[in-house]
């Protein structure tokens, strides 16, 4: 039978780095992993393109997918939706590929309980001072959106240990290293202990 695949989730308070660190590990021409894209109901950025960074939806599209269960999880997150096509997950990780979800700490709880078995990883900022003012730097917010998402990434930070690894983003590069190894670490381990059944089954 076709090992399943890991389901790797990636997750952190908003301005840490997701984003970043996601487009470097697929940036690599060696990387491991499958991403998995979202959709949203947020409109495209320049140079964004459908299909590739997300599935670009309207708020009725995306409301027939939740009705229609066809998300593994899904958010509001500052006035739009995001979620995850379930199909595309399942189909891959059966094929015995590893699947890399990049989302925010809501949609990462709800996988939590679909897909225990799964690698939760969080991205962490080196201190409250860089999160805000990486937040700051990128542009993006109002001085009242930055506060909000500061005050939220307070409450995010305090459940990083329900996550089963914590990587540090103090630097682009080695939070992908960081996060390579341990998924090769995870792989190791739990080839072993399934070895180790497989054993104790032919025993019986
Ligand atoms: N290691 C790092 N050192 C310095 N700046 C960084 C680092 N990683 C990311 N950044 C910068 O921090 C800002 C926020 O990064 P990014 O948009 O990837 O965060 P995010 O966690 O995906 O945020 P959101 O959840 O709000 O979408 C960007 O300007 C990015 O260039
Ligand atoms: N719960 C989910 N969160 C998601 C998903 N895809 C992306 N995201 C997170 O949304 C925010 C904002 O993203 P942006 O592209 O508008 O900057 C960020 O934290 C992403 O990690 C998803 O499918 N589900």
């Amino acid at each position: 039978m076709q090992e399943k695949g890991l389901l790797i989730v990636l997750s952190g308070p908003s301005g840490v780095g997701k984003g970043t660190v996601r487009k470097e590990i697929f940036s690599q021409p060696d990387t491991m992993f499958e991403y998995s894209v979202s959709a949203t109901t947020r409109l495209p950025r320049e140079g964004e393109v459908n299909g590739v960074d997300y599935f670009f939806k309207t708020r009725e599209e995306f409301e027939k997918m939740i009705q229609e269960d066809r998300l593994l999880e899904f958010a509001e997150y500052v006035g739009n939706y995001y979620g995850t096509p379930v199909d595309y997950v399942r189909e891959t990780l059966d094929a015995g590929k590893d699947v890399f979800l990049e989302i925010e700490v809501q949609g990462a709880s709800q996988v939590r309980k679909k897909f225990p078995e799964g690698l939760f990883i969080f991205l962490a900022p080196p201190s409250l001072s860089e999160l805000e003012n990486r937040i700051v730097t990128r542009g993006t917010e109002t001085e009242e959106i930055v506060k909000s998402r500061m005050k939220a990434a307070r409450e995010e930070i305090e459940m990083m240990k329900l996550y089963d690894y914590v990587v540090e983003n103090d630097q682009v590069e080695l939070a992908c290293e960081r996060i390579n190894s341990i998924v090769v670490a995870e792989h190791c381990r739990r080839e072993r202990v399934q070895y180790r059944y497989k054993k104790m089954l032919e025993v019986d």
